[in-house]
């Protein structure tokens, strides 16, 4: 039985004082709900957020770490460093470390391996560009990100595994898949998923759409059957925004 989660991925936002202030904002005002509930601050913040939500049902994740366990990556973050603080899920893949920071499939899979030997739970994301999309190749693309990234895992791992489809032209742009691209695209995955392993761990792993959802849209989005939650980026850094997401699913 798959999980619903929410997912809040603040990227390079909030300061110490504004990560403290949103916390104990959400955390008062979280609604009732049989979903996860993440939120993923910067890592200079991630020990504190961890800390404040101690009593909380939210759940403070990464935003990314590197596939090495220790050793001379300047800047750089390891599974261990995120377990030590008492963290449980690392986001990877996210479109904006491929675009900006030159993370290939090849440099995922390494590090999706790394975290799943952590015992971490990776939220992987991946999705299409616009010109994919535009010619027709945005299965094709979606196929290839998942195929090279997670299909050398064993099946026995995919338990620890939450997929992130987030269509490149949608993330911060306003622009929204429609819901019934979102299912189209979500039933494509696992039934790419069943194919390669079967169909107990396709119907098992859940499957968050993100790019520009709101408030306005969420409802619309997660009541498709194969959308079991979202990633939420800006509305992600306003708590009511946040809260009524949530309300939403
Ligand atoms: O990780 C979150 C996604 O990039 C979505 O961002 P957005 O909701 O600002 O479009």
């Amino acid at each position: 039985m798959r999980s619903k989660i929410v997912a809040g991925n603040w990227k390079m936002n909030k300061n110490l004082a504004e990560t403290e202030a949103l916390l104990t904002e959400l955390a008062a005002k979280l609604p009732d709900t049989n979903a996860e509930v993440m939120v993923a601050p910067t890592f200079v913040n991630l020990a504190a957020a961890v800390q404040s939500l101690e009593s909380s049902t939210i759940n403070a994740i990464a935003q990314n770490m590197h596939f090495a366990e220790s050793g001379a990556y300047t800047g750089e973050i390891s599974g261990d460093m995120l377990v030590n603080i008492g963290v449980d899920t690392v986001i990877l893949g996210h479109s904006e470390r491929r675009a900006y920071f030159g993370e290939t499939d090849e440099i995922l899979e390494k590090k999706v391996k790394a975290a799943l030997a952590k015992n971490l739970r990776v939220m992987f994301c991946f999705g299409e560009e616009l010109a994919d999309r535009k010619s027709g190749n945005h299965f094709k693309v979606v196929e290839s990100q998942i195929k090279n990234a997670l299909f050398s895992l064993d099946a026995n791992v995919w338990s620890s595994i939450i997929l992130a489809y987030e269509p490149v032209w949608a993330i911060g742009t306003g622009e929204t898949a429609s819901a019934d691209q979102a299912q189209e695209m979500h039933a494509f995955i696992r039934k790419t998923i069943t194919e390669a392993y079967n169909a107990e761990i396709a119907n098992n792993v859940s499957i968050l759409y993100g790019g520009s959802v709101k408030p306005a849209n969420a409802e619309e989005i997660f009541s498709k059957p194969d959308v079991d939650g979202g990633l939420i980026g800006g509305a992600a850094l306003v708590a009511d925004n946040f809260v009524d997401i949530i309300k939403a699913i």
